[in-house]
Parts: structure tokens; C-alpha cells; sequence
């Protein structure tokens, strides 16, 4: 079956078999013409020998047949001329002829006798020395044919006596010799009797008269048949039939005779008449002719096949070249579709250029990447490319001489506009014969947005992304480079840790858009009052860290002092005139440290100690202030577990009338005993949970633990008494007030009247605004208000009047050096007076003696708390206490 070549249309397929078929036909019938040409002319000529070769055969046969034929007549002339032939003269006579081994099988005399003759024949013969003379056959007659005489007659002993006319085979012949006078030849005889094979032959029969001394008689003459053809068939190309007309049966038969007629020889007849007798000969020619015939036509039809199918394979290879070239041509151009369709669609710019002739191609990206609407517009209005530096365009140029290629090689280039763009420009070069650059083709790819992203990604690292300062990582990265240089040189740096005061009041009253711009402005203030190789660093939050390398203790001093004169001008935001302070903690390599994180928190903890002493200041790096910093921080560690551990309790300092000297209130103070570190006084480790934000739960355990204790002892029967909770700053602020107390109202199930909270001055006076709304929420409830430690802050009391204020607590500072430092009596009697007039009732703190007492009462205070009348207690002895005073 043949294979379908792809993309070979069938028509072309049925066309090519159809000229194939055609070219085979047409050599196929010019083989058959030629070889029947040929076959006929064979013929002719194989006729023509044959017809000469037939010839000479029967000429043959003719001349073998007359030469046995002269022998017998030559024998009855013998016979005729003869008074008497003995048998001496007989054997004489024949001996040459059948001693000829020329196909003469015997001779003989047959004597024509009567029956009454027949005994002198005997006579005769028994003289000539035949004494048992027998005749064949023995039965009497009147006529007898006897052979007398044969030669040769050792061989031939049982012819003698064989009577020739009683013999159907010989006696036509016998019959017509006499009557013609001429040899005549019997029918095929058997020659040899018991032979195992049959030897047929013929008799030819000459008549001789009687004559006086001599009986008539015929001459004999056996002639065997195959003597006549010895020799003619011997010749494989020849077939040879040789018919008795009369017998009417085959002679002689060659021994390739059946295979001629299965082949179809061509035969040439002879008729041949000789002594009385037709014989038919037939002669054939070999079937080797036939053969070549075959031979040649087969050859022919297989060379037609062969042609046909030279011509299918030329026809095709020829189609499948075409179509191989209408492929190439195809795929060629589907290439160059391709090639201009990718060129064209890609984003990468791709360019060719030429040495001295600057860019010969160049894609639509490319145009599109150097501003041009299309490329034909940047061909005939752009030069070279051009580079941001030109000397890297030179350098690169020098690597296509160099090395014949450049990858990957990140560039800057220029718009005409002046705009510039980043790409990734890779070009390989192609080379003269000389060696010299032919032309270079480049790809470029705009990474522009990629350097963009990977910047964003670098500023989001190392900036903030408020303020743009360099955020925690690059600071530390740029104190290392400070300390690595500053230790070079053998100089100091300075680090300040600064943090703005009440910065979250402004967060929280007016919101963080506002807190973000204070920031923001904040950050710009520093930047210009610092030197242009400080760093200034916001870490979170408000606080920022300056690097000043170089700067020792003095210069730190002075930049600080500054600082904190800048910051008093007035931040305008929004609207808002905004005085915010900072605090500044300051470390100095190398003595505190020489890396960069300790040195910022040194610097931090230098910070926190500012704080403490009163904000807007600054504070230098001590070791105590180090030892304090680890202590708050080992504070902070352990408070954490302490509410869990159950290491924190409730004292709780009674509140007294002076007049009638009962408790009124009951102030609760918070005590931790820690299994660590002991006793822990409030005044150390509430700053600590502020800080942390622990105060927010810790605030509200003390909340639900007092109104619990005061339910427990109203219970027991303590009437008319409340409890006083200090409510630190983060807790007002940050917790949710309102709902701890409404929900340790409802468990202890007292009323808001029974709780009195206790807020500082600064508390308040740090955003008024806010303190009034979550006041306001809790006045429904009930809930008493006092303004602790009153004195030491605004001191504002027709400010604080707004506010509802239940009790005015005196700062035990003012109460204790009372009766030593006028100023401070003149203080209390001030506040005490102002409180009457405002109605406020006032709490004296701190009264440890009689004269405190005496000069309060004096001026009618309305309720004392102290040493003097009892320090905090426990709630069972507060309880003994109570009953006590109060029955
Ligand atoms: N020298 C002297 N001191 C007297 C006298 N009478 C009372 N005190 C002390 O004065 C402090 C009164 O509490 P504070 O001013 O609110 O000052 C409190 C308060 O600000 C804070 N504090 C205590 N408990 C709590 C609490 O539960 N929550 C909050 N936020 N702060 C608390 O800790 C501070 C110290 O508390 P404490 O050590 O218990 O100290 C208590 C108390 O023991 C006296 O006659 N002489």
C-alpha cells in the first residue's frame, strides 16, 4: 500500500497512479507487440529450420529405407539371375548388408511352395544341414511361404520355417511384391518375440519369379525401425513423430514429445511413400523459443511494471519535492509572520544596528519605549540611543568588539522629552570577515516599573512610610556606619531617643489624620534643625531616634536644649494650634554602648527617666538609670503573673468626718507581694502596669474587689459607707471604664453612689473634652468623682467645677509641712475656701498628727484621711475599726 505523503492531495495521488498505470500499459503492450513480433519472426526463422531440418530427416529416412530396399532387391536379383542360390552363396551374398549394423535386423529367402513340394524342401534343407527344419506354423496346406534361408542365422535360428503368408502382418506385403513385381513393406512387425522389450520393425518383401531349377520366393529384408531414426532425435530442440499411415499409431515418439505438445511446438509435415507404404512425418521444433518468449515478455511486462513505477516514484518525489518547497516557502513565510507578529507584539524593544550608520531595525516596543508613536518616526527623527551615561554606552560598545556580546546589562536611558527609563539591554554582535563589527542586534526591556516596585519595596525596608525617615532597620544600619566610622577616628556618636509628650491626647481628641500631620510636621521640624549628616529615624508610634556622629556629651546638650526650644513654637495643623513637648533620652558611644541596639535602648531608657522628671527635658544614659530601667522591666515581668498568682490585695485607708471622727469612705490601695521580689510598693510598680497597659485589668480587679468588700461589709452591717478606687490615666483613656464599673455594680449589686473614683488633676486637663463625655456617661450612674492629689497640677478649681466634682483631695505634700512651710498652709486655706464657695467638699491627705487635724478643722475641712487616724488595712480590720467608730 503506498504511504500517503502529508499534504499530498489525493488528485495529485490519482494522477500520479493514473501515469504510472498509463506508462506501464503502454510499455506493457509495446512488450507483447514486440515479443509477438519477435515470436512470429522466431517462428518464420524456427519454421524455416525446421522445414530444413524436416528435410533433411526424411531424406534421411528416405536414403536408410532405399538403401535396405536396393539390398533386397539386390538379393532377388541375385535370386532372379540365379538358376540356383544355395545357402553358401546366400550367406555370402547378405553377409555384408546385415554385418552393415546399419539397422538391416535379418535377410531372408522365403520359398513358394506347395503342399507336395514340401518334402523335397526338406530334403534339401536336411542336405544343406538343417535336419530339424520346422514350420511355423506346422499346419498342413496347400501353399507354404517358408523362410529357407536367413542370415545371420545364429541369432536368427527360430525364423527358419516361419511362414510369411500365414502371417497378417507380412502377407499384404508378400501378396503385393508378387503382384507388383516391386519391394513392398509389411506392417510394423514385433522383431524380437520374448524380448522384454518390444523391437518393432518392418519387412520389405521383393517377389522372384520360379525359375526351372528354382522355386519362386521373396527376399526379405527385416529392417529395424529405430536403425531409421538413430540419431534424428537426438537433438533436444526436435521433436520427431514418424505414423504408418495404414497402422495409424506413432512409430517413433521423441523422448521430449509430450512436453513439445504441451508447449506447442511448430511442426513440419513430410509424407513419405515408399514400398507400398505412406509414412507421415512430423517434425517439431524445441519449446526453448517459447520459453524465451516468455522470458522476454515477462521481462518486458517488469520492466513496464518497473517503468511505471520509476515513473510513480519520479512523479512523486517530484510532487514531494514541490510540496516539501511549497512547505519551506510556507513555513518560511508563516516564520516571517511569526517573526514580524511577535516583533511587533512583544513588549521587549528590539533593535539592529550598524556601525557609523546607528539603528538600521527597530521594532514598534522600542519606538514606543523612547516616546515615538511608531517606528518610522523614531528612525527618521532619533539618533543613536541614547544613554543615560554615556560612558556605559561606550563601555558596552566596547564589550560587543570585545567579546562579540553583552547580557543582561542594566541601563538608564533618555527620552527626547528628557524622561528616563531603565532597561535591561542585552545585544550580540555579528562580524565582518576582517573581524570587524557588521552590525549588533539587541533586545531591551523596560524594567522601569520593576526598579519602581523594587524601590517601593526598598523604601517600605528601610522608610517610613509616613514620615519618608529612615525607619528601624536603616537606622541601625546607619549607626553601625557611624560607630564603624566614629571608631576609626576615635570620636563619640550621639544617640537621641525622643518621644513627644501627650502625643496620644492629641491622637485621641482630634483623631489620627491630626496625629499623623503633628508627625509628619514633627519630622520636618527636626530635619531642619539637624546637620545634614545626622540621621533621623521614626521608629513607631512618636517616637524618633537622631544619629549624630561626632557628638559627644556637649554637643548632645546643646542639640537637646535646642530641640526642646524648637518645639515650642506652635505646631499649626489643620487649623489646630497644636504645643506639643518632646522628651529626650540620650546615649553617647562609646561609653554606652557599641552597638547599635544598645545604644538605642540606653538611649530610650535615658528617655523614660525625662519623663519622669516632669517631660520636656532631657536625660543622659546613666548606669543607675540602666539599673532602674532592668528593675522596671524585671517589675513588668512579674506583674504580669501577679493577678493570676493571686499576689495582689486590697488595703483599704478609712476616710474620716473630724467632727463626729466616723468613716465615711474607705480609699482602696492596691498592695503586691511578690514571691520574687517582696513587697512592691505602689508607687514603683503602678507606673510599671501604666506603662505596660497591665493597669487597665489590674484597674479593673481592683474596681470589682472594692464594690465586692463593700458589699460584703454591708452586709455585716457598715452603713453609710463608700469606697474610693484610684483610676490611673491609661485606664481612663484606654479601658473601658464605663463598663467595668457597670459591670462590678451589677455583681456586687450596689449602686453607682457607693463608688467613688479618684482622677488626677492631669488626667482630666489632658483632654478635657474627652474627660467630660466619659464623665458625663458615668454620672447617671451615680458615680462620685474626686480629683486626687489636687495642688500639684492646674489647680484649677473653677475649671474643674464644670466637671461635677464631688471631693477635692489635698496632695498630703501640702498637708504635711503645714505648720513649717506657710506657704503650703497658705495653700490649703486657699483651696479650702475656694471649695466652700464652689461647694466642693475637700479630703485632706496625708495628716499624720493633731496640729494637721486642728488646722483643717479650722478651716472646715470636710474630711480627713492619715496616718493619724489610721493607715491603710486590711478589710477585717478596717471592718474592727468601723466598729469602732461608727456605733
Ligand atoms: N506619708 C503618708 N502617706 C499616707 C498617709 N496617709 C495615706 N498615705 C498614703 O498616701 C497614698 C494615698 O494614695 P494616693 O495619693 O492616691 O497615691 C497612691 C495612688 O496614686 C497609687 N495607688 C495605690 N493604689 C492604687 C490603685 O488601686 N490604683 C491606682 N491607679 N493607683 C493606686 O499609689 C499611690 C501610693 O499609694 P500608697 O503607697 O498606698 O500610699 C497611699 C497611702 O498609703 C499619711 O498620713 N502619711
Amino acid at each position: 500500500m503506498p504511504r500517503t505523503m502529508p499534504g499530498l492531495t489525493r488528485r495529485h495521488q490519482r494522477t500520479h497512479y493514473l501515469l504510472a498505470l498509463l506508462l506501464s500499459l503502454v510499455v506493457a503492450a509495446a512488450s507483447v507487440t514486440a515479443v509477438g513480433f519477435l515470436a512470429k519472426s522466431e517462428k518464420q526463422a524456427q519454421s524455416r529450420i525446421l522445414e530444413s531440418r524436416a528435410d533433411q530427416i526424411y531424406g534421411l529416412i528416405r536414403s536408410r529405407f532405399q538403401r535396405h530396399e536396393s539390398r533386397v532387391q539386390a538379393a532377388a536379383a541375385l535370386f532372379a539371375s540365379s538358376d540356383h542360390v544355395d545357402r553358401d552363396e546366400w550367406r555370402r551374398f547378405v553377409q555384408t548388408a546385415v554385418d552393415a549394423d546399419d539397422g538391416m535386423f535379418e535377410m531372408f529367402w522365403a520359398e513358394r511352395i506347395v503342399a507336395p513340394d514340401l518334402p523335397a524342401l526338406r530334403q534339401r534343407l536336411n542336405e544343406e544341414g538343417i535336419v530339424d527344419f520346422q514350420l511355423q506354423p506346422p499346419d498342413p496346406r496347400e501353399l507354404y511361404c517358408p523362410i529357407v534361408y536367413n542370415e545371420p542365422l545364429e541369432t536368427h535360428l527360430d525364423s527358419l520355417g516361419l511362414d510369411i503368408c500365414t502371417r497378417p502382418k507380412t502377407l499384404p506385403a508378400a501378396r503385393m511384391a508378387r503382384e507388383t513385381g516391386q519391394v513392398r513393406i509389411s506392417d510394423p512387425v514385433n522383431l524380437v518375440a520374448d524380448a522384454a522389450t518390444p523391437m518393432s520393425g518392418y519387412v520389405m518383401l521383393a517377389w522372384v519369379d520360379a525359375s526351372p531349377s528354382q522355386a519362386g520366393g521373396w527376399v526379405g529384408g527385416t529392417v529395424a525401425l529405430e536403425s531409421l531414426f538413430s540419431g534424428l532425435a537426438s537433438r533436444s530442440d526436435l521433436t520427431l513423430q514418424f505414423r504408418d499411415r495404414a497402422a495409424n499409431e506413432p512409430l517413433l515418439l521423441s523422448h521430449s514429445a509430450d512436453q513439445a505438445q504441451a508447449r506447442g511446438v511448430i511442426e513440419s509435415e513430410r509424407t513419405l511413400s515408399l514400398g507400398g507404404r505412406d509414412f507421415h512425418l512430423v517434425v517439431g521444433t524445441s519449446s526453448g523459443s517459447n520459453l524465451n518468449m516468455i522470458l522476454l515478455l515477462t521481462a518486458g511486462l517488469a520492466i513496464a511494471l518497473l517503468l511505471g513505477a520509476l515513473l510513480m516514484s519520479i512523479l512523486r518525489t517530484r510532487a514531494r519535492a514541490e510540496q516539501m518547497v511549497d512547505e519551506a516557502t510556507q513555513a518560511y513565510r508563516d516564520s516571517e509572520q511569526l517573526l514580524e507578529s511577535v516583533t511587533n507584539n512583544i513588549s521587549e524593544g528590539i533593535y539592529r544596528g550598524v556601525p557609523g550608520q546607528g539603528l538600521v531595525y527597530i521594532n514598534q516596543a522600542l519606538a514606543h519605549m523612547f516616546g515615538f508613536a511608531d517606528t518610522e518616526t523614531m528612525m527618521e527623527r532619533s539618533g543613536p540611543i541614547l544613554y543615560a551615561s554615556p560612558s556605559q554606552r561606550e563601555k558596552l560598545y566596547q564589550l560587543l568588539i570585545d567579546d562579540g556580546a553583552y547580557r543582561n546589562q542594566e541601563v538608564e536611558f533618555v527620552r527626547p522629552d528628557g524622561s528616563h527609563f531603565y532597561a535591561i539591554n542585552s545585544a550580540v554582535a555579528s562580524r565582518n570577515a576582517d573581524g570587524s563589527v557588521a552590525h549588533f542586534d539587541g533586545v531591551i526591556s523596560d524594567i522601569t516599573e520593576r526598579k519602581q516596585a523594587e524601590e517601593a519595596v526598598h523604601r517600605l525596608a528601610h522608610y517610613d512610610p509616613l514620615t519618608g525617615l529612615p525607619n528601624r532597620t536603616l537606622l541601625n544600619d546607619r549607626i553601625g556606619q557611624a560607630i564603624a566610622h566614629a571608631g576609626r577616628k576615635q570620636r563619640p556618636v550621639a544617640v537621641m531617643f525622643m518621644d513627644l509628650d501627650r502625643f496620644k491626647a492629641v491622637n485621641d481628641s482630634l483623631g489620627h489624620g491630626i496625629g499623623d500631620q503633628l508627625l509628619v510636621s514633627v519630622s520636618e521640624r527636626l530635619q531642619k534643625s539637624l546637620r545634614q549628616y545626622d540621621t533621623i529615624s521614626r521608629l513607631g508610634g512618636d517616637e524618633f531616634v537622631i544619629v549624630m556622629p561626632g557628638a559627644g556629651f556637649d554637643a548632645a546638650t546643646q542639640k537637646a536644649n535646642s530641640l526642646i526650644r524648637e518645639f515650642r513654637e506652635v505646631f499649626e495643623i489643620d487649623g489646630h494650634e497644636l504645643v506639643i513637648t518632646p522628651s529626650i533620652g540620650i546615649s553617647i558611644y562609646p561609653e554606652d554602648g557599641d552597638q547599635s541596639e544598645a545604644l538605642i535602648r540606653h538611649a530610650d531608657t535615658a528617655m523614660y527617666h525625662a519623663k519622669e522628671q516632669g517631660r520636656a527635658t532631657f536625660e543622659f544614659f546613666t548606669r543607675e538609670l540602666n539599673k532602674r530601667a532592668y528593675e522596671r522591666l524585671s517589675t513588668e515581668t512579674h506583674l504580669r503573673g501577679a493577678l493570676a498568682n493571686d499576689e495582689l490585695q486590697l488595703v483599704y485607708q478609712p476616710i474620716v468626718e473630724p467632727q463626729s471622727g466616723r468613716i465615711r469612705a474607705a480609699e482602696a490601695l492596691l498592695r503586691w507581694n511578690s514571691p520574687v521580689l517582696g513587697r512592691v510598693s505602689p508607687e514603683q510598680f503602678i507606673p510599671v502596669a501604666e506603662q505596660s497597659g497591665l493597669i487597665v485589668e489590674i484597674g479593673h480587679w481592683v474596681i470589682e474587689t472594692a464594690l465586692m468588700q463593700l458589699a460584703s461589709w454591708k452586709r455585716l452591717g457598715m452603713k453609710n459607707l463608700m469606697v474610693c478606687v484610684n483610676v490611673s490615666a491609661v485606664q481612663f483613656w484606654r479601658g473601658n471604664l464605663m463598663q467595668s464599673i457597670q459591670q462590678s455594680l451589677a455583681s456586687s449589686g450596689l449602686s453607682g453612689r457607693d463608688l467613688e473614683i479618684e482622677l488626677t488633676e492631669n488626667v482630666i486637663m489632658s483632654d478635657v473634652d474627652k474627660a467630660r463625655t466619659v464623665l458625663n456617661q458615668l454620672r447617671p450612674l451615680g458615680v462620685r468623682l474626686a480629683i486626687d492629689d489636687f495642688g500639684t497640677g492646674y489647680s484649677s478649681l473653677s475649671y474643674l467645677k464644670q466637671f461635677k466634682v464631688d471631693h477635692l483631695k489635698i496632695d498630703k505634700s501640702f498637708v504635711r509641712d503645714l505648720k513649717t512651710d506657710s506657704d503650703d498652709a497658705a495653700i490649703v486655706s486657699a483651696v479650702l475656701s475656694m471649695a466652700q464657695d464652689l461647694h466642693v467638699q475637700v479630703i485632706a491627705e496625708g495628716v499624720e498628727n493633731a496640729e494637721q487635724l486642728a488646722f483643717l478643722t479650722d478651716r472646715n475641712c470636710d474630711f480627713i484621711q492619715g496616718y493619724f487616724f489610721s493607715r491603710p488595712l486590711p478589710p477585717n480590720d478596717l471592718m474592727r475599726l468601723w466598729a469602732r467608730t461608727n456605733r
